[in-house]
């Protein structure tokens, strides 16, 4: 792989937690595996009062250690100031001289919009020559359908599609990509991809974390917005996609786009929603979400969402996707459970074989990044018994992932120009065009909202939604 052009990492947002937590670690990491050049260069833009030293010395803790970040971390400048504020704008345009920049937005949503129409107004997204001007978007991108195009017509008015990259971080997980990888490099796996061989697909993203210090944030927003129409989306977008023509990054976006446009719009009968209740998760005591500070003591937000959905398709039609994410839950578990259809069943009709459990393919994205294909063989013996077993791909016994915050990906693309990885303003749309119909439920039905344990697997209701067509999930944190 080749080192990323020169270039400013402009950075509004830089003094919070996903500059600290994430971006500085993968910035790092990148400069480690060689792949950013003396030339690349950062600056921090945020509100707290402070100079080059107060930004690198807050970030110090949060990057790998070693002489990349010795020698990063020189190159690391502060510019303090209010993004609502023109002067801002004058003194970036003042730092970065000819020099290329991708303006990465980590700030909160509502500054969006107006950040970009200021860097436009003041010249800053003119490219010219080899110069480029980028501009990253972090999520949420719009609170609903509504306000998602609003949004895209406004920075669309001013900058083409080829300068924005919106982001979603779960496609810069390793198991994510790999699953494009996986369907398309790999012979047998189309031919049993599609209704005749596959029974359902499970997408889960459970956390054990509360909301915590993000109450504000939350209590606005709720874990279907949080996580479904961006997170669990691009996954089953990345499960159901057709093959695309090439690796081309409109060419995958297109077939992605296709697949959530697809999405057949859901009834209420189809989600069930959760808040959790005051409990324990493993040792910590978790207080009821109501009790958050910043959350309303009657606060009717979801903190799990659990959806059954149809992608209406000639490939999935009559393919249930399940989705569920919650927040409090049992385990950490993001993963993706394709199960196939049962085998006939005559073969066996004389062996003592009660049943035989269905084929299952998993993706394991959290906590550990595997692929798992469920199996059945026979036990040793004279009569036919079967045993279920597993054929396992485990990331960290072939390939070295610790310390990856997924933005690694992420950053050098930005940089390289490659948006494959980033979404198109219609593939957005699409997603919350999916979710609008329940999203407007809820607002007129107030009625139901089940609690649920902390360190649980959610509401009873989620269970109830795959019993009633015989199904069940597969267990969190198994
Ligand atoms: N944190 C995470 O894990 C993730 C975050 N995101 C998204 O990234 C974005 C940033 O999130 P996060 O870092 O958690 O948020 P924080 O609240 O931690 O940080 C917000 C940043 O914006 C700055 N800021 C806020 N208002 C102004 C203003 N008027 N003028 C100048 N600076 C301002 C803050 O400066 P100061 O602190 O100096 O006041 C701070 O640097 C959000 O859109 C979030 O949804 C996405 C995925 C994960
Ligand atoms: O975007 C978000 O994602 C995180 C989960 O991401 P992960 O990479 O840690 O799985 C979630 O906690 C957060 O609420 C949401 O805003």
């Amino acid at each position: 792989m080749k080192k990323a052009p020169p270039a400013t990492l402009v950075i509004f947002g830089a003094t919070g937690d996903l500059t600290r937590r994430l971006l500085v670690p993968a910035v790092t990491n990148l400069c480690t595996d060689g792949l950013l050049g003396k030339d690349f260069t950062i600056l921090g833009i945020g509100r707290s009062d402070g100079d080059d030293e107060m930004l690198r010395a807050s970030l110090d803790k949060f990057a790998t250690e070693g002489d990349c970040w010795r020698d990063l971390r020189k190159r690391i400048a502060y510019l303090q100031g209010d993004f609502t504020a023109d002067r801002v704008f004058d003194d970036v345009a003042k730092a970065l001289g000819d020099r290329s920049a991708v303006f990465y937005l980590a700030t909160p949503a509502q500054f969006f919009g107006a950040i970009v129409e200021k860097l436009a107004a003041k010249g800053l997204m003119a490219e010219a020559g080899s110069r480029f001007r980028r501009v990253a978007i972090e999520k949420p991108f719009g609170h609903d359908l509504a306000s998602a195009k609003a949004l895209d017509a406004r920075i669309l008015a001013l900058l083409p599609e080829s300068q924005i990259y919106r982001l979603d971080h779960f496609l810069g997980k390793e198991t994510v990509q790999n699953i494009l990888v996986a369907r398309f490099a790999n012979q047998w796996f189309e031919a049993v991809w599609n209704n005749r061989y596959i029974d359902h697909v499970q997408i889960t993203a459970a956390e054990t974390v509360e909301v915590g210090s993000r109450g504000s944030f939350y209590d606005a927003t709720g874990a279907l917005r949080d996580m479904v129409p961006n997170h669990l989306f691009q996954l089953l977008a990345m499960i159901a996609m057709e093959p695309p023509n090439s690796f081309d990054a409109d060419a995958i976006r297109d077939e992605k786009a296709k697949v959530l446009r697809a999405i057949r719009k859901p009834t209420a009968v189809c989600a069930v929603r959760g808040q959790y209740g005051k409990g324990r998760v493993g040792s910590r005591n978790v207080p009821a979400y109501r009790k958050v500070p910043d959350v309303a003591t009657d606060s009717r937000t979801e903190t799990y969402v659990a959806l059954k959905l149809e992608v209406d398709t000639w490939r999935w039609a009559g393919v249930p996707f399940y989705l569920r994410t919650g927040k409090a839950l049992a385990a950490r578990d993001t993963e993706i459970v394709v199960t196939f259809k049962a085998v006939p069943y005559a073969l066996f009709r004389d062996c003592p074989i009660d049943r035989l459990p269905a084929n299952r393919l998993i993706f394991q994205l959290q906590p550990d990044e595997s692929i798992v294909l469920d199996m059945l063989v026979k036990k040793p013996g004279p009569v036919i018994k079967t045993a279920g077993t597993t054929l396992d791909f485990t990331y960290a016994d072939h390939f070295k992932l610790s310390g990856r915050t997924g933005y690694e990906t992420l950053l050098y693309d930005m940089m390289t120009g490659d948006q494959t990885l980033f979404q198109r303003a219609e593939q957005i749309e699409a997603g919350w065009a999916a979710v609008q119909p329940i999203l407007d439920d809820w607002v007129k039905d107030k009625g139901r909202l089940e609690s649920y344990a902390p360190g649980s697997a959610g509401p009873a209701g989620a269970d109830a939604l795959l019993e009633r067509d015989g199904r069940f999930w597969h267990r969190i944190g198994q």
